[in-house]
């Protein structure tokens, strides 16, 4: 079989210190997220969202964000994200020099509402003033679009309605965009429609997938995506995250295991999965539990058994 047809590399946004531990029940200390996010820059990301300027409130793990960018030690080449919702957020993130910010809408009006407290709309006319003030500061911007496949609150989806959040995201000047399944019930078929309706507004170079694994299909889905072109994935070492308003859904697809599916296929993604299955291991203790990569536990056995282990 041919692999001509993929993009010949990938670039990943590992997401686990923003979306791997926004939902943690414990708190996480700043100085971990921070060896976390040393941790991958060394492994070889070159993109890594790092927290989110939110209201502490709603979602207390992330109360932090000055202390984790604060106390980061950046590399030259390797992108820093993190989320703005509003301007207040956005003015706060200023402080922190992010390379990007990230606004962040939903193809469901459930969901936005649920999530950032507002309809779909107003995100936009809350978005709008944050995208033109960052561009103004020379900062990168992103727009996530939640819930392109299916939503907690209202089931499935309609491409149409992805597509309708792409355009509006467009209008406003985000540069590029996620495609993002919040709660993992995607399949193939279903990503690629959310992929195509994006389409209509951004072109390939400027859409990302961003599959969490629920029902096990995120690795198929990324396939599927890879198959269209895109060759920009969010992925969470170990497989931590999942959002505090999706109930239910579990993590990201873990970047170990999107790592190894990329290199398999011959794509190149910078990335030492040695060192990333050693990171997905190292967090996971910190967290009190095993890893969810399939691909980080298997290469940590196959290691241990070379060591003499059984
Ligand atoms: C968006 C808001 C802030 C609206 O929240 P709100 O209550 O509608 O905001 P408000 O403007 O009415 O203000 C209420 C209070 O919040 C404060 N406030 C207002 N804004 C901020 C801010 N930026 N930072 C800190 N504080 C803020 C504000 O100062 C005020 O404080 P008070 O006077 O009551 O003390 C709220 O709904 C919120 O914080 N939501 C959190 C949403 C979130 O972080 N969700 C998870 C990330 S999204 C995700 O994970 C999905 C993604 C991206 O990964 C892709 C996918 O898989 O789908």
């Amino acid at each position: 079989m041919s692999t001509a047809h993929y993009p010949a590399r990938v670039r990943l946004v590992d997401v686990s210190p923003r979306d791997g531990l926004q939902n943690e029940p414990q708190p996480v200390p700043a100085a971990v997220k921070i060896e976390l996010v040393h941790r991958l820059q060394a492994a070889g990301l070159q993109e890594i969202e790092v927290t989110s300027y939110v209201s502490p409130k709603w979602v207390p793990q992330m109360a932090d964000n000055h202390e984790v960018m604060q106390g980061i030690t950046r590399r030259p080449g390797v992108r820093y994200a993190v989320l703005t919702p509003n301007l207040k957020g956005f003015e706060a993130a200023l402080q922190d020099r992010p390379d990007e910010i990230v606004v962040f809408g939903a193809a469901s009006e459930a969901f936005s509402q649920k999530n950032i407290n507002c309809s779909i709309a107003e995100s936009i006319e809350r978005f709008a003033p944050v995208v033109e003030a960052a561009r103004q500061a020379g900062i990168a911007v992103r727009g996530a679009m939640s819930c392109t496949v299916g939503c907690p609150y209202e089931g499935d989806v309609p491409p149409e309605r992805v597509g309708m959040l792409a355009r509006l995201m467009k209008d406003i000047g985000v540069q590029r965009v996620d495609v993002a399944d919040t709660i993992g019930v995607g399949t193939p078929l279903k990503v690629q429609r959310a992929i195509e309706a994006t389409l209509a507004h951004f072109d390939i170079d400027h859409i990302s997938g961003h599959f969490h694994d629920t029902y096990g299909q995120a690795l198929a889905n990324t396939l599927a995506a890879l198959q269209m072109g895109v060759w920009n994935f969010q992925s969470s070492v170990a497989g931590l995250g999942g959002c505090p308003y999706a109930k239910g859904a579990t993590g990201n697809v873990a970047t170990e295991d999107v790592v190894y599916l990329l290199h398999g296929l011959g794509i190149d993604t910078g990335i030492d999965l040695e060192a990333l299955a050693d990171t997905g291991a190292w967090i996971s203790e910190r967290l009190g539990r095993p890893t969810g990569s399939r691909a980080g536990r298997a290469l940590l056995a196959r290691r241990a058994a070379a060591m003499g282990g059984c």
